[in-house]
């Protein structure tokens, strides 16, 4: 059977302090448990970036003001392939917190760990790392 490909937008939510806003994905989700990025899918007749403001809305309550492309590429699961757009956020109109009764917290930038997120994660967790590491 074809694998299924979905798009996914996400934000990374970041303060003028350079922390990052990660969330916990719920018990019952894929990767229950592991760190995220806020997102979700795109929906049908939605651009990318439609999805991001939307999706961070539900998830974490704010309104992105300027989403900034931050790296977009395909990463294949076993069981599913996933086109990824993470974009960076800086500006946002109020403050972020786990609409969905998931946990959500503030990171330095430098403290990701990319062991406590999905494996897609993995390069996008190394580029931040190495923004700090110049
Ligand atoms: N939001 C988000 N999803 C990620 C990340 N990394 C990663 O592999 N994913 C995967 O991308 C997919 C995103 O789906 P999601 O569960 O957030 O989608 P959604 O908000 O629309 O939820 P729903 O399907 O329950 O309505 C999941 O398979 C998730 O495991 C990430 O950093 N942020
Ligand atoms: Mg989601």
């Amino acid at each position: 059977m074809d694998k299924k490909t979905v798009q996914v937008a996400a934000g990374i939510i970041r303060n003028e302090f350079g922390q990052i806003y990660l969330t916990q994905r719920l018990e019952g989700q894929d990767f229950a448990q592991s760190l995220e990025f806020p997102g979700g899918k795109v929906d049908v007749n939605e651009t990318p970036e439609q999805a991001l403001k939307r999706e961070l809305e539900e998830e974490v309550g704010i309104v992105a003001l300027n989403p900034v492309m931050f790296e977009q590429f395909v990463f294949e699961y076993p069981n599913k392939i996933i086109h990824f757009y993470f974009y960076l956020i800086s500006e946002w109109i109020g403050e972020p917190f786990g609409r969905e009764g998931q946990e959500g917290f503030w990171i330095e930038q430098l403290d990701l760990d990319e062991s406590q997120f999905p494996p897609a994660n993995s390069k996008l967790i190394q580029r931040l790392l190495a923004e700090m590491n110049c």
